[in-house]
């Protein structure tokens, strides 16, 4: 008999997938942020990773395997086959080609959702039951390519959406008030990221997509708009909203120092892949099916407060909104579903 026959006895065989199973599809900047932060977080014992770049992929791989015992011996496992992603309770997608000098958005979309066709149905045909959370760009556009080409219902396909600029805002927030950025609550709602550059005939208009919900802005319950009705305003002398634009401001930022972002982008994703999969019903500004809420009537994927289980999207919290902010979410809306009716599936 052999050495391991002599050294263990079987009780039982071990099943081979366990219920926090993870794939994460694109092994870039941001997926290995994503996967870093899922395993020195212990959110999954169980990791996957699939790219189209081979070599790379099993570099990462190994790279995070050789470290297994500092992870709580979390197992790491890789292949281009989507067999290998069978039974995972979240499949994450940070796949995506990014954007081109003087390409459009647009010629972005179609090209990440060419990806998508690619991917999507891979993943649902291994894990039917899983959960998509989509982080590749436009986040928002992309979370609606992947529900389209899944069939999943709406709650097991959630966008990373507005997660990222809240926990930035949140961040702002507590550099200029010396508290806790765990302290410091605050929500940015909508579409996700940076300005859409709008032509309008020789000028062109700066839309700032994400709402930022001032009226709710506090600490320990205390709103800053209840000592400062213009807190948000441009009538306010101490400017709190140039917190807003200083999120989208250092996300350019970051790009220009270092190329791309990933810590804090795969660090907020781990968060949600925690609250899925320890079934907390946390609740996380997330891309979510946003159709008959807030008067919203196109299919589209805005963020809104959710509650985050097992299933997904279990409920979405109803916020009071200012006619700005519903306006601002109506603009979005409409832009998107224009986007969406010119993509080819
Ligand atoms: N939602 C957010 O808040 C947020 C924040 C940061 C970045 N992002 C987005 O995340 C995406 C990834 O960013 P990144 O910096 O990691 O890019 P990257 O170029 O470093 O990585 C992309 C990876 O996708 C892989 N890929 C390409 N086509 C594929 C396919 N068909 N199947 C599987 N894998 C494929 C590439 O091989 C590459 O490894 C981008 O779209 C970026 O805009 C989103
Ligand atoms: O931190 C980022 N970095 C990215 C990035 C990462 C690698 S290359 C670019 C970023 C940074 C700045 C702008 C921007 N615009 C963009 C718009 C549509 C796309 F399809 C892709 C990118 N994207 C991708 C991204 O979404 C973010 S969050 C972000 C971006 C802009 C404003 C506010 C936030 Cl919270």
């Amino acid at each position: 008999t052999t050495l391991k026959d002599q050294l263990l006895t079987t009780v039982t065989e071990s099943v081979s997938t366990g219920k926090n199973k993870i794939t994460v599809v694109g092994v870039g900047q941001v997926g290995m942020a994503c996967a870093f932060s899922i395993l020195t977080n212990h959110v999954s014992s169980d990791v996957v990773l699939i790219d189209v770049m081979a070599d790379k992929l099993k570099g990462e791989m190994l790279d995070l395997q050789h470290g297994s015992a500092f992870m709580k011996n979390a197992k790491v496992s890789a292949s281009t086959d989507y067999s290998v992603s069978v039974n995972s309770s979240l499949c994450i997608v940070t796949a995506g080609a990014r954007q081109r000098e003087g390409e459009t958005r647009l010629d972005l979309v179609q090209r990440n959702t060419d990806i998508f066709k690619g991917i999507i149905p891979e993943l649902v045909k291994y894990s039917p039951n899983t959960i998509l959370l989509i982080v590749s760009n436009p986040v928002d556009i992309l979370t609606y390519v992947a529900w389209k080409l899944s069939g999943l219902p709406k709650n097991r396909v959630i966008g990373s959406g507005t997660n990222l600029d809240s926990a930035r805002f949140r961040f702002l927030l507590s550099q200029k008030l010396n508290v806790a950025p765990t302290s410091c609550h605050g929500w940015i709602i909508g579409e996700h990221g940076d300005t859409s550059v709008y032509y309008n005939y020789e000028t062109f208009v700066f839309l700032f997509v994400s709402v930022p919900l001032w009226s709710g802005v506090n600490v320990a319950g205390v709103r800053l708009r209840d000592l400062n009705e213009y807190v948000g305003t441009d009538k306010d002398e101490e400017h709190w909203n140039e917190l807003h634009k200083q999120v989208i401001q250092s996300a350019y930022q970051v790009i220009k120092l270092k190329g791309y972002t990933s810590w804090a982008i795969g660090l907020s994703v781990s968060q949600l892949a925690s609250a899925i999969l320890r079934n907390s019903n946390q609740v996380h500004a997330v891309s979510t099916l946003v159709t008959d809420h807030h008067g919203i009537k196109e299919e589209v994927f805005l963020s809104l407060p959710c509650t985050l289980g097992e299933d997904g999207v279990t409920h979405i919290v109803q916020q009071k909104l200012t006619d700005n902010e519903l306006a601002s979410l109506h603009t979005s809306s409409a832009m998107m579903h224009k986007v969406q009716e010119s993509l080819k599936f």
